[in-house]
C-alpha cells in the first residue's frame, strides 16, 4: 500500500503487511520518526525497531517491545496503534509533548518475526522462536525465558520441547542478543516496558525470586497509578504487583534483565481479555485496547520523566 492512511487499526495484519505499514509510517512522519535494524531473526529476518525523537545525540530513552510471543497478537496492534498515537499527538497532548521534547521512545512492533509469520503460516497458537538445534527435532526456544537474569532458574524449562525452553545459554537467541546489544550500547534506557498477552495485569520484577527490587514502593505505587488510568478508559480491570507474586516464578525473562541492567522502571503487560477468548481476541477489541493501554503507558513514562 502506499499510505497509512488505507492501514486498518481495528484489523490483525501478517508480517509483510507490518512491514510495509512501518516503511510507509517512517516517510510519513520522518521528522519524528526513523527505522532502525538491531538485527536478524534465527530465520534471517529483519529485526526493526522505531525511533521516536524531537532531537539530541543521548535522550534517555523508554523501550517498549510487544510480539515477543508469536501469538500474542494483540500485543503487535497495540504497539501499531500506539506509534501512531505518539505521532498523531505529538504537539497536542502536553504530556507526551514534554515526555518527547527530553526523551527518545523506541518501539519494537514484531521481537518475534519468525514465530510471528508461523502463526500465520501454520500454527496461530505458536509461542516461540523457530530456532532449531541438534539433538531434538522441537523447535524453538521462548524469548521470554533466554535473558541473562536468573537464566535456567525456577519458571523456565531445560527441555528444547517445553513451551518455556530457556535456550542452551542465555541470550543464545539472534531475537534476544539484538536487545541487549542496542539496549546495552544505547546506555540510557531509563524504562522498559514489555508487552504481553493475556490476563490484563501491570507487573513489575521480579520474575525470578519472591524478594522484592529495591524501588519495590515506588512501582508498586507507579502500577497503581497506571492501572487506575487504564481502567478510566473503558472501565477494563487490571491486577497488578511483583511477577512473582501476582503471576508466577518465571526466570531468564526481560524485565528482570532489564531492571538488573540498571533500566529501574520496568514493566510487563498482560494484555485483554482474562480468558473469554484468550490470544484469539476479536479484533473489535484492538482499539478499545490499545486506548486504554496507552494511557497505563503515558503514567509509566511521564513519572520516568519526573524521576
Ligand atoms: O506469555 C504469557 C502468556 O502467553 C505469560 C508470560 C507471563 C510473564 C510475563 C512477563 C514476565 C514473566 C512472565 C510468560 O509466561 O512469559
Ligand atoms: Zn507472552
Amino acid at each position: 500500500e502506499r499510505s497509512t492512511s488505507s492501514f486498518s487499526y481495528s484489523a490483525y495484519h501478517n508480517l509483510e503487511e507490518i512491514y510495509s505499514w512501518t516503511d510507509n509510517f517512517v516517510m510519513e512522519h520522518s521528522d519524528i520518526v526513523s527505522k532502525i535494524q538491531i538485527g536478524n531473526s534465527f530465520e534471517n529476518r529483519p529485526i526493526l525497531v522505531l525511533k521516536f525523537s524531537t532531537g539530541g545525540p543521548r535522550h534517555p530513552a523508554i523501550w517498549i517491545d510487544t510480539g515477543i510471543h508469536a501469538r500474542e497478537w494483540i500485543t503487535h496492534a497495540t504497539g501499531i496503534w500506539t506509534a501512531n498515537k505518539i505521532v498523531s499527538d505529538y504537539g497536542k497532548d502536553p504530556i507526551l509533548t514534554d515526555i518527547l521534547k527530553a526523551m527518545d521512545i523506541f518501539i519494537e512492533l514484531v521481537t518475534n518475526p519468525d514465530g510471528f509469520a508461523f502463526t500465520h503460516s501454520m500454527n496461530r497458537l505458536w509461542r516461540k522462536n523457530k530456532s532449531i538445534r541438534p539433538g531434538t527435532f522441537c523447535i524453538g526456544v521462548d524469548l521470554n525465558r533466554n535473558w541473562k537474569s536468573g537464566f535456567g532458574g525456577n519458571g523456565s524449562n531445560s527441555k528444547p520441547c517445553s513451551e518455556t525452553y530457556h535456550g542452551p545459554f542465555p541470550q543464545s537467541e539472534p531475537e534476544v542478543a539484538a536487545i541487549v546489544k542496542f539496549i546495552t550500547a544505547h546506555g540510557n534506557f531509563k524504562a522498559l516496558i514489555s508487552i504481553h498477552s493475556y490476563s490484563q495485569m501491570l507487573m513489575y520484577p521480579y520474575g525470578r525470586s519472591l524478594e522484592p527490587v529495591s524501588n519495590q514502593r515506588e512501582l508498586y505505587s507507579l502500577a497503581k497509578d497506571a492501572v487506575k488510568a487504564l481502567f478510566e478508559v473503558h472501565r477494563t480491570e487490571y491486577i497488578f504487583g511483583s511477577i512473582s507474586t501476582t503471576l508466577y516464578v518465571a526466570s531468564g525473562i526481560t524485565v528482570d534483565w532489564a531492571y538488573d541492567s540498571g533500566i529501574k522502571y520496568a514493566f510487563s503487560f498482560e494484555l485483554r481479555d482474562t480468558g473469554h477468548y484468550g490470544f484469539l481476541l476479536p479484533a473489535t477489541q484492538i482499539i478499545p485496547t490499545a486506548q486504554e493501554t496507552w494511557m497505563a503507558i503515558r503514567t509509566v513514562m511521564e513519572h520516568t520523566l519526573t524521576h
